[in-house]
């Protein structure tokens, strides 16, 4: 688990911990524990056992330190010598603990949906047990002695551990870069072991030190109930059993076992201070993009993809019905309480067409785009057709080689636990079946293709050591690893500085010049479709308004879309007029309305429009021109920018 955790960043991060008095003291203190767990039964043990008939239940002297128990034992020996069993005990109980609740906290990530969903609600019922009684509970099934309180202690960890491990992975799991590894088609378990479990280490090891400590304690509390060691052995626990009979006659009979169990838990909790230090340090160390760090013209010099241009001759369109490489059919998502944020979409690309999916925020583009690669986040339901080159997409995954998909924040699309370069390595090995040394020097290309400076040494990195521009341009890269047919772009440049994004779009369309992938391009930013794109579909609640070729912009037919063409600033914008918006508010994904969702928003809305809802037909704007809407302007009408802004002004 820890070997994919990087080597050299882990050895770092111990070195610098090893630098504060935090880590130097754990280590020391560690050292020292484990050396007297070692030493002290070969050094000490047979003082420990020796049996003195003559010298029972003394106090303090020079010849006893801590004196001596009821059959004249030293019991400064008999404590040095139990650490080792304590240890030994505690320890093995935590290993357990650790392994059950590694199995059952990643086990609903690799389950299929209902068997996670039974093994989380088990954890919940066992979670919900006070620890103690379960202990107890556990101690008895197992009858007493060592082995039963092993089991016990272990197994009563097992489902706090677990439930921490589900939440960890469940929140990795919804990243964007294990969505990038679905897409890329890798499978569950290789999903938990490169990119669930290396980024929870941390968290666990932290766990697990509090656990060893808890454990001891847990041990001690056993052995003194006498449900846990039984004798001849003896571990602090017994010790403190037998010394708190003789407390008022020699109080350094139960002093010394509970002291040595106090500073044991002190150096587990002390080592876990360090770790959880070593960590922190770790994960501040982020960069934040700067324009400057990727150069303007590296995209030009680094690449060997031909220069593109994004915005290919309109005649040199694919025919879009005869040649979809995508078919989308009445397509919807659904979320529980009525929430159908997608609600029947049908949309076409042709093969190496640019789309551009537009609407403001919530009218469903990321959705519909993450329901073409099948990754609805659960509990949303989809349903609706999805042909992807000629085969149904949703029934027969082809992701990983033909899709790819490329996310809104370039900051957690990649692994921060892997090498930029390993992860884009792990795709050809995957998929192409490449050997390591062939998969790396594909992955180094790539990188280079994409505009990354000195590639080779840059895939040695981890992604925090990216700026935000060049961390887009790998993920990109990663994409490109295979031969996709489709790239999916979701918002790829919001997250960007706005110099960086002009990069991104147009590496996009040297990607896509290069390698004639379609390109299906979500945004809010009409401008930025109309300047990569062929046509564009607008959105508006759930649902595709107009579809029209980019060059036809100015004859949009919708209302809504006339707003959102008017909103894109020009060259001969006024500074200092207001930008245009526009009135009112779209509705959410539960409200239902018979007629167009656009209605209570449109200042030509009749009575006919809040009572029937318009469906796509052909528009005045020429072939490829389809709009739904009972009152489409007609193509020479003057735009609508004016009256929006008028009205945002108002
Ligand atoms: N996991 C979810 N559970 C419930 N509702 C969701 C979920 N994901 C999205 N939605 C809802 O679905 C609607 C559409 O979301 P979607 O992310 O597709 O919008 P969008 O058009 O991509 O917006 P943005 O540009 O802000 O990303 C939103 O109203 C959102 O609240």
């Amino acid at each position: 688990m820890a070997a994919n955790r990087s080597g050299t960043g882990a050895r770092a991060a111990l070195r610098r911990s090893l630098h504060t008095p935090i880590g130097l003291s754990a280590v020391i203190a560690g050292l020292l524990l484990a050396a007297l767990a070692v030493a002290a039964p070969p050094l000490f043990g047979d003082r420990a056992e020796a049996i003195d008939t003559g010298a029972t239940n003394q106090g303090v002297s020079g010849a006893h330190w801590l004196g001596t128990d009821s059959l004249g034992r030293d019991i400064m020996a008999r404590v040095l010598v139990a650490s080792r069993l304590t240890l030994q005990l505690g320890l093995t109980a935590t290993v357990i603990g650790l392994a059950g609740g590694l199995v059952l906290g990643v086990a609903p990530s690799v389950l299929g949906r209902r068997a996670g969903r039974a093994v989380t609600a088990a954890v919940g019922v066992l979670v919900a047990f006070p620890g103690l009684l379960f202990v107890l509970f556990l101690a008895t099934v197992f009858g007493v002695g060592s082995t039963g309180a092993v089991l016990a202690i272990g197994l009563a960890l097992i489902p706090s551990l677990a439930r921490l491990i589900q939440n960890l992975t469940a929140s990795i799991a919804g990243s964007d870069y294990v969505a990038a590894a679905r897409i890329l088609g890798v499978g569950r378990f290789r999903i938990v072991v490169r990119h669930l479990l290396p980024n929870i280490v941390e968290p666990v090891v932290l766990f697990g030190v509090q656990a060893a400590t808890g454990s001891l304690i847990a041990f001690a509390g056993l052995s003194f109930l006498g449900l846990g060691v039984q004798s001849p052995d003896y571990d602090w626990g017994r010790l403190l059993n037998e010394g708190l009979g003789r407390v008022y006659v020699n109080p350094a009979s139960a002093l010394a076992p509970g002291t040595a169990v106090v500073l044991a838990g002190l150096v587990f909790g002390l080592i876990g201070e360090a770790v959880a230090q070593a960590g922190g340090r770790r994960t501040v160390t982020v960069p934040t993009a700067t324009p400057t760090d990727v150069p303007a013209a590296a995209a030009e010099q680094d690449t060997d993809l031909p220069p593109g241009n994004a915005n290919k001759d309109p005649q040199d369109r694919p025919d879009v019905n005869g040649d979809a490489l995508v078919q989308v059919t009445d397509l919807r998502v659904a979320f529980p309480g009525g929430r159908t944020a997608v609600r029947g979409v049908g949309l076409t690309v042709a093969a190496g067409e640019a789309v551009g999916l537009v609407g403001e925020s919530g009218s469903g583009k990321s959705l519909t785009a993450l329901a073409l690669a099948d990754l609805v986040p659960y509990p949303g339901r989809t349903t609706g057709t999805v042909r992807f080159d000629g085969a149904d997409l949703r029934s027969n995954p082809r992701l990983g080689t033909d899709l790819a998909l490329v996310f809104q924040d370039p900051m957690t699309s990649l692994n921060p636990a892997l090498r930029v370069g390993r992860q884009l390595a792990e795709v050809a090995e995957v998929h192409l079946g490449a050997s390591r040394g062939g998969a790396r020097a594909r992955a180094v290309a790539r990188l280079a293709a994409v505009g990354i400076p000195d590639a080779g040494r840059r895939a040695r990195q981890r992604p925090h050591e990216y700026s935000g521009g060049m961390r887009q341009r790998a993920f990109i890269g990663m994409g490109l690893m295979a031969e996709p047919k489709l790239i999916i772009a979701d918002e790829p440049t919001t997250a960007l500085d706005v110099t960086v994004q002009k990069q991104v779009l147009d590496l996009l369309g040297q990607v896509r010049a290069g390698t004639g992938a379609a390109l299906l391009l979500i945004s809010h930013d009409l401008g930025v479709v109309a300047e990569v794109c062929d046509r564009v579909l607008v959105m508006y609640a759930g649902r595709i308004v107009e579809e029209l070729p980019v060059r036809r912009l100015a004859d949009a037919a919708h209302p809504y879309t006339r707003a959102l063409v008017g909103a894109i600033p020009t060259m001969a914008t006024d500074p200092a007029s207001e930008l245009a918006t526009i009135p009112g508010r779209p509705p959410e994904p539960g409200e239902e309305f018979p007629g167009c969702a656009f209605a209570a928003r449109c200042a030509s809305a009749t009575d006919r429009c809040r009572a029937e809802l318009p469906v796509l037909a052909a528009a005045g704007g020429g072939a490829g021109h389809r709009v739904a809407c009972w009152h489409p302007a007609e193509p020479d009408a003057e735009p609508e920018a004016a009256r929006a802004g008028s009205e945002a002004a108002a």
